[in-house]
């Protein structure tokens, strides 16, 4: 009804032209826009609504233009006004139709803020109540509805479990009003659900004037579990919020999962532990609608301590290796694939095998790497510092990893998507940098024509954490404000890149996403995800680089230099050495924090399968192989352990001491022929798996 008009055609305009006997004077109602022809005109059309509708002008409009196109007669220069108006009113319509989409979004949002102050007079309410209460709310309806309902709160009930510490919840010495309001109107004495029929007033009544005389539930009594009476949780409403088997079920399937992970260690493998981990996730997302953060705590505590578990058996530096398929380009050239692909192996010739944690051959998808690293958007959540590294040479497929395309896109994004989802109650905020000739710039800030910033970038290490002066962090609501930040970052990346004279693969980008999670108004804990993509390394030769290019030979020599710097640190942690050369180059500088220490880290080495970069690969491969034997440390990046022991720069707590020293018995052997050589050499480079 409300599509663009259909054009008249000649024809039938004739054939209207000549008036019906059966014809109405009305027909012939003066056409117009909405508020011109149409105004104070006391004819009505089949379309038109009564006085009052909420859109009269467009109506009357739709209704006079229909009214006089469904009728013989009227004259040609009337139908096209007809038409024309017709249009007018579906473009009103349309501007109509938009206007209410906003107003649905906006009552959705509404709704939303209501069911969180509902969660919120739940939790208020729970330390009040001993046995099952009821409230008066408005209810999460549709937003066309208005309807009033009840909703049935539950009473707040211990985990039935000796294991889980219970939650002292405090008494407010003198409640505010909210809760006081919230207390008028609990009730131990509304009428049984036979009553059900009466009115939501009428139950608004009888529940204020009988909870004038409910005493307030006495503090020292909530300790104790609640007598659950089948008669008293009977709710008087239409709808129930939360029920006692609901709650009981829940808690049950928590208790469950918390039983079963308990005992659970290291000891007993990767399958175990993520088993175990996975069904408390379960129990958490099941009960999270109806229980508590309180009731939650000790299963998400086990959760954590499972997922990081999970992830130091998995590597603290994970390795995964991606070769790209050849293109077109490539074949016609006569190149041939040289790598041969296992699924946690590559053999670049016969007998030179390296093993990785994953290998992902030319035919892997985004989604496949994407489902193998997507556990360290949780680590970054749980308060680790974590690392995601493309490394490669030139045209290797660092970037289509990393970033991907808007239709296969690549890690970064997607773990962006996954820390908003598994995402609550943290603050977010991104960072862009780029290290060109071991100079920082802001891809957040604006550059000059030379490609300067001021102020310039610093670098300074502040209780073990690194710090970048001056560095814009952009703060974001949802993964997609976080990527928009990302996008901006590239985009400034080519104005920088064209004001340099630069590469893109001549440089490293790193886009870091910051993350504070707080609980109560304090700080609990703050971790960075960085997300690398390291320039190519490759040699001068190999790249043709000219004698007289002395712009492009320091590019060169600088990255191999950075990257180089990278090789040493990760080979230090990973002998575990006292001395860490992180002050080696600014790259490794800045990734102080997260590398080595408590952080976690993915590197994927990029492969060409090409037999002409055969020699260039093998070396990226021997790079990744040293990063796999990086060793952690075991606590989370909170304020009160900032310092980290392999960055020597600072005392060791003796808890930390302790724990390093537990994980440094179970570290894999220390290895000579892993040894940085830029010559490739033929041994098998195979190292036994972590776990
Ligand atoms: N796994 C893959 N599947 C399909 N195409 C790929 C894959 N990896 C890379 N490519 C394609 O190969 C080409 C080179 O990849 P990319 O630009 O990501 O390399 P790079 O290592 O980032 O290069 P540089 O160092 O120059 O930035 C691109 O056209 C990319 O789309």
């Amino acid at each position: 009804m409300f599509g663009p008009p259909s054009p008249l055609s000649k024809s039938r305009l004739r054939q209207r032209r000549s008036p019906s006997p059966s014809q109405t004077p009305r027909a012939r109602a003066p056409l117009g826009l909405p508020g011109k022809g149409c105004e104070g005109s006391d004819e009505r059309g089949p379309m038109d609504l009564e006085p009052g509708a909420s859109r009269p002008g467009v109506f009357r409009s739709i209704s006079a233009a229909s009214t006089a196109q469904s009728t013989m007669g009227l004259s040609e220069a009337e139908l096209m006004s007809a038409a024309d108006a017709l249009a007018a009113a579906t473009q009103a319509m349309q501007q109509e139709t938009a206007k209410a989409t906003a107003a649905r979004q906006h009552l959705e949002e509404q709704s939303r803020r209501l069911e969180a102050q509902l969660a919120f007079a739940n939790q208020l309410l729970q330390p009040l109540v001993q046995q099952p209460k009821h409230v008066l709310m408005p209810a999460v309806v549709p937003w066309s509805t208005s309807i009033r309902q009840t909703v049935h709160i539950a009473p707040l009930r211990q985990l039935p479990l000796a294991k889980v510490v219970p939650v002292a919840v405090s008494t407010p010495r003198s409640p505010t009003t909210p809760k006081a309001d919230l207390r008028s109107l609990t009730s131990s004495t509304l009428p049984p659900a036979s009553a059900s029929a009466t009115s939501a007033a009428s139950a608004t009544s009888a529940t204020s004037a009988t909870s004038a005389s409910t005493p307030p539930t006495p503090s020292s009594n909530r300790s104790l579990p609640s007598p659950v009476s089948k008669t008293a949780g009977v709710s008087v409403g239409v709808q129930t919020v939360q029920s006692e088997a609901q709650d009981t079920k829940f808690l049950q399937l928590l208790s469950q999962a918390i039983d079963l992970a308990v005992p659970i260690s290291d000891a007993d493998g990767v399958t175990a532990v993520k088993e175990a981990r996975d069904r408390l996730i379960e129990a958490i997302s099941q009960g999270r609608a109806v229980l508590s953060q309180e009731q939650l705590a000790p299963a998400d505590a086990q959760r954590k301590r499972l997922h990081n578990i999970y992830q130091d058996l998995k590597g603290q530096l994970r390795v995964y290796c991606r070769v790209r398929p050849l293109s077109a380009k490539e074949r016609q050239g006569g190149e041939i694939e040289a790598l041969n692909i296992d699924r946690s192996t590559l053999e670049v010739k016969p007998g030179d095998v390296f093993e990785f944690g994953g290998v992902f051959g030319p035919s892997s998808s985004q989604e496949e790497v994407f489902q193998e690293s997507r556990d360290l958007a949780q680590s970054a959540l749980d308060g680790h510092n974590v690392t995601v590294f493309c490394y490669g040479i030139t045209g290797a497929g660092k970037t289509y990893t990393m970033y991907g395309t808007p239709q296969e896109k690549g890690l970064a994004p997607r773990m962006m998507q996954e820390l908003f989802e598994a995402a609550e109650g943290v603050r977010v905020s991104g960072s862009m940098m780029e290290l060109y000739n071991n100079c920082l710039v802001d891809l957040l800030r604006p550059i000059d024509w030379q490609g300067r910033q001021n102020p310039a970038l610093g670098l300074k290490l502040d209780k073990g954490k690194v710090q970048v002066e001056g560095l814009v962090k952009e703060a974001a609501e949802s993964a997609e404000e976080l990527q928009e930040i990302f996008q901006r970052g590239l985009e400034q990346r080519a104005v920088a890149a064209h004001a340099m004279n630069v590469q893109s693969s001549r440089s490293h980008v790193v886009f870091t996403v910051y993350i504070t999670r707080e609980t109560g108004g304090e700080i609990e804990s703050t971790s960075k995800l960085h997300f690398c993509d390291l320039g190519g390394c490759e040699r001068l030769k190999k790249i043709e680089v000219k004698s007289w290019d002395t712009d492009r030979q320091l590019e060169t020599i600088e990255i191999n230099k950075s990257l180089a710097a990278l090789g040493d640190v990760i080979e230090a942690i990973a002998r575990r050495k006292k001395y860490i050369p992180y002050r080696n180059h600014k790259l490794t500088q800045l990734l102080q924090d997260a590398l080595g220490g408590t952080a976690k880290a993915l590197m994927c080495v990029n492969c060409s399968p090409a037999q002409s970069s055969i020699r260039e690969t093998a070396n990226s491969l021997k790079l990744a192989n040293r990063a796999k034997r990086v060793v952690n440390q075991v606590e989370p990046q909170t304020p009160r352990t900032s310092r980290s022991i392999s960055s020597g720069s600072g005392k060791t707590s003796p808890r930390l001491h302790r724990c390093c020293k537990q994980v440094l018995a179970q570290a894999v052997p220390e290895s000579p022929q892993f040894a940085w050589s830029p010559i490739f050499d033929t041994h098998t480079h195979t190292m036994p798996r972590s776990s």
